[in-house]
């Protein structure tokens, strides 16, 4: 039986898809520590869903997730509150192209260092009481898009560690599971686009046009699988305007590739 997840610890969480994330598991009863640069949206978002919610449920931390020192001691701010953290949410992401060390910065490097933080604060074999470490990817991280290199190379960047971690024999010891999210476009500010943002604009606005818009409800009931189902691990849920929500997992077919 899997352990009962209480307490939640996301990155990105003022606005867009963190914020729908939080506010899912506050619903759920599951108390949350959101991250953001952006202290005033986050202080906002905080306000609300304290009155919502009530004080002791939620807090707000000013991070920037690309500070290693500043993301660890956010981390530390909740685990000190709540007493542990059981989920770890790694979902701050720019798609700016014109922004390259920042991107690999914010979409990979940081979310690595956000898993690490957080695996070493879980693991049993260390006194840790288990948890769940979520990477918030893109179905950019599944497949080349070449109006967005990119950003395209950070998410599957994310993908693959993600897939490595999963793989690894220690995570069960360790009480440890690890799930990805892969949307496609969803109505938040990231596809706030202009031409200084995307290679081939036109051409990449076109593509969304056709391939459609997923709503945060829809990302956010996708992103619930990893929260609602005892045995995630290895899982990557992909979710798009077509075909809603779908589970994939390599790791549990028979066949290695
Ligand atoms: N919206 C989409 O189309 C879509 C699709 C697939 C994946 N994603 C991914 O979902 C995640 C959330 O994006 P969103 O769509 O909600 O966009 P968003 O722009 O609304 O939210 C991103 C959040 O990350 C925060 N952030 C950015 N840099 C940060 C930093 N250095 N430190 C701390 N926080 C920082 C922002 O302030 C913002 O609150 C991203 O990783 C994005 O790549 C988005
Ligand atoms: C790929 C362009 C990304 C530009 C960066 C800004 C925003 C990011 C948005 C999403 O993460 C990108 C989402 C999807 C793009 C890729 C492929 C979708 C294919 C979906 C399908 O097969 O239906």
């Amino acid at each position: 039986m899997q352990q009962l997840i209480r307490t939640a610890f996301v990155t990105g969480g003022a606005q867009g898809l963190g914020r729908g994330f939080s506010k899912a598991l506050l619903d759920r009863g599951i108390k949350v520590c959101f991250a953001d640069v952006q202290a005033s949206v986050g202080k906002s978002t905080e306000t609300e869903f304290k009155s919502l919610y009530g004080d002791d449920k939620v807090m707000f931390c000013h991070c920037d997730v690309t500070s290693v020192n500043n993301l660890e001691d956010s981390f530390n701010a909740a685990v000190k509150k709540f007493g542990h953290v059981d989920l770890m949410v790694n979902n701050a992401g720019i798609g700016d192209e014109s922004k390259l060390v920042q991107m690999i910065s914010i979409n990979l490097t940081a979310a690595i260092q956000g898993s690490q933080i957080a695996l070493e604060h879980m693991r049993k074999d260390k006194g840790g009481r288990g948890g769940r470490i979520i990477n918030v990817a893109s179905t950019a991280g599944l497949i080349g898009v070449y109006f967005s290199p990119r950003y395209c190379a950070s998410k599957f960047g994310l993908v693959g560690y993600h897939h490595s971690m999963a793989s690894n024999p220690h995570a069960k010891e360790m009480g440890l599971q690890f799930g990805c999210l892969c949307p496609a476009f969803t109505d938040t500010a990231i596809i706030n686009f202009d031409e200084t943002k995307m290679d081939y604009y036109d051409e990449g606005l076109k593509f969304l046009e056709a391939i459609g818009i997923n709503t945060v409800d829809a990302v956010v009931d996708g992103f619930m699988h990893f929260v609602d189902n005892d045995d995630i691990n290895g899982d990557i849920v992909t979710v798009t305007a077509q075909r809603g929500f779908q589970v994939k997992n390599k790791h549990k077919r028979k066949a290695h590739l």
